[in-house]
């Protein structure tokens, strides 16, 4: 990575942020929600103004070129981006910062790390880009079982290290982030074309760690779909996959640790599959009265088989929030990309199937039609919208997203018992009426991905609290609806209540046996996923 260091608290890094107008835009709207009266703002303790605790541990001299017990690494590694992340690190919480924070240039490294690691009884914590939501990277030391913490960052393993254009894939390092990862490919006229939101901060080993889900709306909705190949190092010993277009040599060895979020072991690259840089595309902004007018016709768009690269709808108060729309209509965000062929036929009757759901296209200007209007307003909100939770956490406000999946012939009854249960939670945690809005991030032919967002008033000293119950709710709710606790966020321990109540218990027993023999004693980030 090049430029300023990242923020110990906020988004991005050092001097980045949204500008005074943007964050006018962000707060107006707040205020019309809330109220015009001033926010009560809390100051956010400097990194100097941190007391953080000795490190329990040191490394020995061998690790110390890549190792370090400095201030800012350790208060930089202490936390995700969630949103109890912010108001923890707000108050100046810092617990549970890491003793030591250690930067392993290759594989070798990272099992010394795990050696020594093991050998004090600490914990150690894989952290790629540290975006995660769901409390995947805190580190962990109860002083009992694990006696320190320590973080492994990736960010030295940061190479695209071969290309097979032939087979249209490349060897990349796990530490890589994605606009890296994209600006070695280019050269090659090649693209992984995985772009979650937190895309400029994240990286290729959390993205594969936590079945990220990325750009496209449909076909390759998670980065599973790109994954070829893994090389993983375990406590006990490296594994490698075999690159294969496709197996069925039993249960696919890639797909145990896509998605283990660390506690199986370090994945320090992979083989990915890449696409052609698209040539063609075709897209727009298609606006209809309601948002389940909208689902049906995204419903008709995914059962013809006609894949978009974007069909992304916002319910009504979503669109206004982002400023796509004066709040009287949904909003699909529309495209097909290809780097091989015109998409005129798909497109033409994708926007059949819309008409057929009331849905009425705005008219294209010249260009890139699928980054004009109310599209366009909504991806440049979308790409700004991470830097909002620095500001509005110290005026109180609660900002947070969850999402989820669920088939179709529930999706409507499910939309409106998870929103109305949300809606309940925040009256009765703030006394404040809020608000929750919908989109879809992802769409199959047998279900949507619909995501929320809500936003409460909350009050200084009791925002951990509040923000819990409505957060215990919505999840409450989702659950017992029939979604999935997390469609691409992934568990962390945040999620656990509730993964625990939908996975199938021999399953979690499985697991289980896989992390001892893998990890037998324990140390890869205790309490994520399963408990031992
Ligand atoms: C503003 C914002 C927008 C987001 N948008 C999206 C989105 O569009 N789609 C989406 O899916 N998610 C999104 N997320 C969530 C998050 O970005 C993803 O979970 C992402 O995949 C995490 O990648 P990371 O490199 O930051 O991993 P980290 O946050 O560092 O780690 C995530 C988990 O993976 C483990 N891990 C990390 N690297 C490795 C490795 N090499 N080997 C083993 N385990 C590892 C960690 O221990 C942790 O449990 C968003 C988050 C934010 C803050």
């Amino acid at each position: 990575m090049t430029g300023a260091r990242l923020k110990h608290y906020g988004w991005g890094r050092e001097g980045e942020g949204m500008s005074a107008e943007e964050r006018a835009f962000v707060l107006g709207r707040y205020h019309a929600k809330f109220g015009a009266g001033e926010f009560d703002t809390v100051t956010v303790p400097g990194l100097e103004e941190l007391s953080l605790r000795e490190p329990r541990v040191v490394p020995p001299a061998s690790l110390t070129p890549f190792c370090t017990t400095e201030r800012y690494d350790r208060a930089a590694h202490t936390y995700g981006k969630s949103y109890p992340d912010y108001v923890r690190a707000m108050l100046g919480d810092y617990d549970c910062a890491p003793d030591v924070v250690a930067y392993p240039r290759n594989e070798s490294e990272i099992s010394a790390v795990m050696d020594w690691a093991g050998s004090v009884g600490a914990s150690l914590t894989p952290f790629g880009g540290g975006s995660t939501v769901c409390g995947g990277v805190e580190p962990q030391a109860d002083g009992i079982k694990h006696k320190a913490a320590v973080t492994l960052d990736l960010r030295n393993l940061s190479n695209v290290v071969e290309v097979d254009p032939v087979s249209r894939a490349a060897l990349i390092d796990a530490g890589t982030y994605g606009p890296s990862l994209e600006n070695q490919l280019k050269p090659h006229r090649l693209t992984l074309r995985h772009f979650p939101q937190s895309f400029e901060y994240s990286t290729l080993g959390g993205w594969i760690a936590t079945r990220s889900g990325g750009h496209f709306a449909s076909l390759y909705t998670h980065i599973d779909d790109f994954v070829e190949s893994l090389r993983v190092v375990t406590p006990v010993g490296v594994v490698e996959t075999r690159r294969l277009p496709g197996s069925g040599a039993g249960p696919s060895p890639d797909r145990m640790f896509i998605g283990s979020e660390g506690i199986l072991g370090v994945i320090s690259r992979a083989w990915m599959r890449l696409q052609q840089r698209p040539k063609f595309r075709a897209g727009a902004s298609v606006r209809f009265p309601t948002f389940f007018d909208a689902a049906r016709a995204v419903r008709a768009v995914a059962q013809a088989g006609l894949y978009p690269s974007n069909c992304r709808i916002l319910d009504p108060q979503e669109a206004f929030n982002t400023g796509a729309s004066d709040g009287s209509s949904a909003i699909m965000v529309l495209a097909f990309e290809s780097g091989d062929h015109p998409l005129d036929a798909w497109f033409k009757r994708a926007l059949e199937c819309c008409a057929d759901h009331r849905g009425t296209p705005e008219p294209a200007e010249a260009g890139d039609a699928h980054l004009e209007g109310a599209a366009g307003i909504w991806r440049n909100a979308f790409i700004r919208m991470p830097y909002a939770r620095e500001f509005l956490t110290p005026v109180a406000i609660i900002n947070d997203t969850f999402e989820t999946a669920i088939t179709w012939d529930r999706f409507e009854t499910f939309h409106d018992q998870v929103k109305a249960a949300t809606e309940r939670a925040i009256l009765q945690a703030t006394g404040v009426k809020g608000e929750v809005t919908c989109r879809f991030t992802h769409v199959y032919p047998d279900g949507p991905a619909p995501y929320f967002s809500f936003h409460a008033r909350g009050r200084h000293g009791a925002l951990l609290a509040q923000w819990k119950a409505i957060k215990d709710a919505a999840s409450d709710a989702l659950i017992a609806a029939g979604g999935t606790i997390t469609h691409h966020h992934a568990v962390g321990r945040d999620h656990r209540p509730w993964y625990d109540r939908q996975r199938p218990q021999l399953f979690a027993a499985a697991l289980r046996a896989a992390k001892r023999e893998l990890d037998p004693r324990g140390m890869l980030n205790p309490g994520v996923l399963i408990d031992p």
